[in-house]
């Protein structure tokens, strides 16, 4: 017989080690996988695209339910399209990185992506992992398995700065303090802020390594499983 598919929720801020983690647990237990850090950087994309004021909430909203982002959710090849187009190289910017936020908080960007990945989650045939911010509080409370990844902000800024070498290098203070300012925004929202839910397993993962992280949420689901579903 088929196994039922399995739901895992895993939320955290920024270098906590969401998307690597959850990329590679999904792989591991052939589930599907949906970064929605990615579909609020795409509907950000779209707006400055656009012209739109990401500043101005009403211009935010009432802009909201014109692009059409589709995600792919093979953990081997994750895609996001917008109206389209592949935009997985230009929402890593910094332009973007540093508008999300904003755009993120307003209710009416939140209530059609919530929609999109509740969508998502029910069509995954084998069961996904969902990574992001408000996963296990808002988006999938029922969700079987629940981690909250943590770390402290000197390694979630020099993960983040050894990502960007290269790139768009910024020295490690100039990180440490974008992050710390969309920790604060994300956490400080009215709408389904960044947050660990009430029966979610905290892993600080300031100490552990990549694959150690991912070997503990393995175990977690399996012990979920044992325990009859
Ligand atoms: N436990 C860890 N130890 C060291 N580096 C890590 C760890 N977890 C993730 N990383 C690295 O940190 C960076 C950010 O990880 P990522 O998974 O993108 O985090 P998030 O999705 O939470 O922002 C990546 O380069 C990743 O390889
Ligand atoms: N479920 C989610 C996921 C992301 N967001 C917002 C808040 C985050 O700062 C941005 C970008 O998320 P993303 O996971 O891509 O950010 P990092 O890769 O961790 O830097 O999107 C959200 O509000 N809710």
């Amino acid at each position: 017989m088929a196994e039922s598919p399995v739901v895992v929720a895993i939320d955290g801020p920024s270098g906590t080690g969401k998307s690597s983690t959850s990329k590679a647990v999904a792989v591991r237990l052939g589930l599907g996988y949906l970064d929605t850090g990615a579909q609020y950087r795409a509907m950000t994309w779209w707006m400055l695209t656009n012209g739109i004021d990401v500043d101005d909430p009403a211009a935010v909203a009432a802009a909201s339910a014109k692009p059409s982002i589709v995600s792919g959710t093979d953990p081997q090849n994750p895609t996001i399209t917008v109206d389209g187009t592949d935009v997985s190289a230009p929402i890593r910017g910094r332009e973007v990185t540093a508008a999300v936020s904003a755009v993120s908080a307003v209710p009416e960007v939140r209530s059609r992506i919530t929609e999109l990945q509740r969508s998502l989650a029910a069509e995954a045939p084998g069961g996904i992992v969902v990574e992001g911010r408000d996963i296990g509080t808002t988006v999938l409370p029922d969700a079987d398995v629940k981690i909250f990844l943590t770390a402290s902000p000197e390694a979630r800024a020099a993960r983040r700065s050894a990502e960007l070498k290269g790139k768009e290098a910024a020295d490690l203070a100039t990180t440490k303090e974008a992050l710390a300012r969309r920790d604060a925004a994300d956490s400080g929202r009215k709408t389904s802020p960044l947050a660990k839910a009430d029966d979610a397993v905290e892993v600080d993962t300031t100490e552990l390594t990549l694959p150690q992280v991912i070997e503990c949420v393995v175990t977690l689901v399996e012990e979920w499983k044992r325990r009859g579903r």
